[in-house]
C-alpha cells in the first residue's frame, strides 16, 4: 500500500501543487445565485467537482460548511468525497479535530478508516490537547496510507497568542509540534504523510521547518490578504514541500466552471513562478 506522502508527492507531479478548498459560505451560494439551504450546498460542490476535481491535485472540503445542514449537509459531503476521489483528487478532508486520545481513536476510524463512509485522503488535526494524543489518528494514518495536517501556525491573527507562547525550553509551542511531526516523518521518502499548517499570513516568524520532511499546508493565499509571493518570507528554504490553499480566492469565480478552472490556472501559476525559485 502507498503512504498519502507518496500519492501526494505524484498528484503534485501531475497536476500541480494547489490545494482547493470547497466552502460553501452562505454569501457565496447567494453570489452563485443559490439558495442557502441542502439543495443549494448540494449545486455548489457538485459544480466545484465537476469544474475542479479532474484537475486539482488536492481538495479541501470545509466540514462546517456541510455540518451546518445536519444529517442531509453530512450526506452531501459524503457524496462530494466519493465525486472527487472518483475523478482523481486527492481528499483533505479540514475538520480539525483533536480530543483526548480514546475518541481521537473514533476521529480517526470516521475518517480515515476505508471502510467508514467518510473516508478521506487527510484530515486536519488540532494539536492542543498535546501533539500525543493524536497518536491513534497517526497509527491508523500509517496503516491505511492516509494523512494528517496538524496545526502549527494558523493563518489567523489570534492564534499566535497561543502558538508563539514559548515552553518551558524556550521552544515555542508551534516548534514543539513542527518538532514532533518531523520526528514521525524522520527517513520518509519521497516526502512524509503527516504534515503542518502554516498560514501563508504569518509573514517571517523564525520557525524551523527544515526537518519536516512533510507536506506545509498553507491556507491564507487570496482572500485572507496573503500572495503567493508571501510563501518566499514564510518558508524560505521549505519552499518546495508547500501545498498552497485557495477557497474563496478561487470560489469567487463561480458558479462558471470555465471561470472557474481559469481562476486555478491563474493562482497555480502564480504559485508555480515562487516555488520554482
Ligand atoms: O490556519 C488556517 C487553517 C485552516 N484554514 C481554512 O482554510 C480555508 C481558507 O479559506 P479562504 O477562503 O481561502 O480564506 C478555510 O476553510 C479555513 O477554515 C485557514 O484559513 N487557516
Amino acid at each position: 500500500m502507498e503512504s498519502f506522502g507518496t500519492r501526494l508527492h505524484r498528484a503534485v507531479t501531475e497536476r500541480g501543487p494547489l490545494c482547493v478548498g470547497i466552502d460553501p459560505h452562505p454569501g457565496l451560494l447567494a453570489r452563485w445565485g443559490l439558495p442557502d439551504d441542502v439543495d443549494g450546498l448540494d449545486r455548489f460542490a457538485r459544480t466545484v467537482v465537476g469544474a475542479l476535481a479532474d484537475r486539482v491535485a488536492v481538495v479541501k472540503p470545509q466540514s462546517a460548511f456541510f455540518e451546518r445542514f445536519g444529517a442531509r449537509g453530512v450526506g452531501i459531503l459524503e457524496s462530494t468525497i466519493r465525486q472527487l476521489r472518483d475523478c482523481g483528487a486527492l481528499v483533505l478532508l479540514d475538520v480539525k479535530r483533536g480530543d483526548i486520545g480514546s475518541t481521537v481513536a473514533a476521529y480517526a476510524s470516521a475518517y480515515l478508516d476505508p471502510s467508514g463512509p467518510l473516508h478521506v485522503d487527510a484530515i486536519t488535526a488540532s494539536p492542543y490537547l498535546g501533539v500525543g494524543s493524536l497518536a491513534p489518528m497517526f497509527e491508523l494514518a500509517a496503516t491505511h496510507g492516509g494523512g494528517v495536517f496538524v496545526l502549527a501556525l494558523t493563518s489567523n491573527p489570534e492564534g499566535a497568542a497561543v502558538q508563539r507562547a514559548r515552553t518551558a525550553d524556550g521552544r515555542t509551542v508551534a516548534q514543539t509540534v513542527i518538532d514532533e511531526i518531523s520526528q514521525l516523518n524522520r527517513g520518509a521518502e519521497p516526502i512524509g504523510s503527516f504534515g503542518l499548517v502554516v498560514g501563508a499570513t504569518i509573514g517571517d516568524t523564525g520557525h524551523d521547518l527544515s526537518k519536516v520532511n512533510g507536506p506545509l499546508l498553507a491556507p491564507g493565499l487570496g482572500a485572507q490578504g496573503a500572495t503567493a509571493a508571501d510563501l518566499r518570507t514564510v518558508f524560505g528554504s521549505s519552499l518546495s514541500s508547500v501545498l498552497p490553499s485557495y477557497s474563496r480566492e478561487v470560489l469567487n469565480a463561480g458558479p462558471d466552471e470555465a471561470a472557474l478552472r481559469a481562476a486555478v490556472d491563474r493562482v497555480l501559476a502564480d504559485c508555480r513562478d515562487v516555488l520554482a525559485d
